[in-house]
């Protein structure tokens, strides 16, 4: 089992970790600023390259009432894994993932989010991530399996500006 990241509350440690660039014009579900019904994740990198958030779900993707759906929990954990991709450099889509659901995630109160790389072999990219409650008790754990892809070009990057993807 992977140990949380020892980072504490981002807002103290505002200097020890860089926000991730995201476009205004991003529509990604998971981190889009662009999407109004997305989940809006705002992710932080570490030194290590470790992606990380904190948020607060809300009730609008509960499943079991007071907690958050388990498909939002296994997106959640696949955002953060392809955060932790990127944050390689790296441009690579979800081939595998599983979920070990361990505890609800309750879908009013922080939660924090932390991924990583933990393995590369060619285009192939093994990740994990962790859900952690605000005590940093581990509620979910994902693995990944992200193999890097041919990004398709931007329609006009002059026009558009930065590209869109998450
Ligand atoms: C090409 C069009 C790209 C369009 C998208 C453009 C850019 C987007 C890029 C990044 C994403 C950006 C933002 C992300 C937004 C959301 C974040 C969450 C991430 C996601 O939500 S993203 C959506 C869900 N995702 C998909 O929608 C993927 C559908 N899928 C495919 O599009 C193909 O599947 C693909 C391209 C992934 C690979 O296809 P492929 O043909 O290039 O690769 P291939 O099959 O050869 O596998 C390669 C090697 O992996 C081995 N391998 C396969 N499976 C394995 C397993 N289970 N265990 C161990 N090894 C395994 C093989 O054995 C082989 O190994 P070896 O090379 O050693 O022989």
């Amino acid at each position: 089992m992977t140990k949380p990241l020892q980072v504490e509350k981002l807002t103290r440690y505002a200097d020890a970790v860089r926000k991730f660039a995201s476009a205004a014009q991003n529509r990604c579900f998971g981190c889009g600023a662009a999407n109004e019904h997305g989940l809006h994740l705002e992710f932080y990198l570490t030194q290590e390259l470790h992606a990380v958030c904190e948020t607060t779900v809300g009730d609008f993707f509960e499943g079991p009432k007071g907690f958050v759906h388990g498909g939002i929990i296994a997106t959640l954990l696949d955002e953060t894994m392809s955060k932790a991709v990127r944050a390689h450099g790296l441009v690579a889509m979800t081939r595998h993932m599983e979920v070990d659901y361990q505890r609800p995630v309750p879908s009013s109160e922080e939660i924090r989010l932390e991924g990583r790389v933990t393995r590369n072999e060619g285009r192939k990219h093994w990740t994990e991530a962790l859900i952690l409650n605000g005590h940093g008790k581990v509620l979910a754990h994902g693995k990944g399996l992200f193999i890097e892809v041919k990004p398709a070009p931007d329609p006009d990057p002059v026009k558009d500006g930065p590209t869109p993807h998450g």
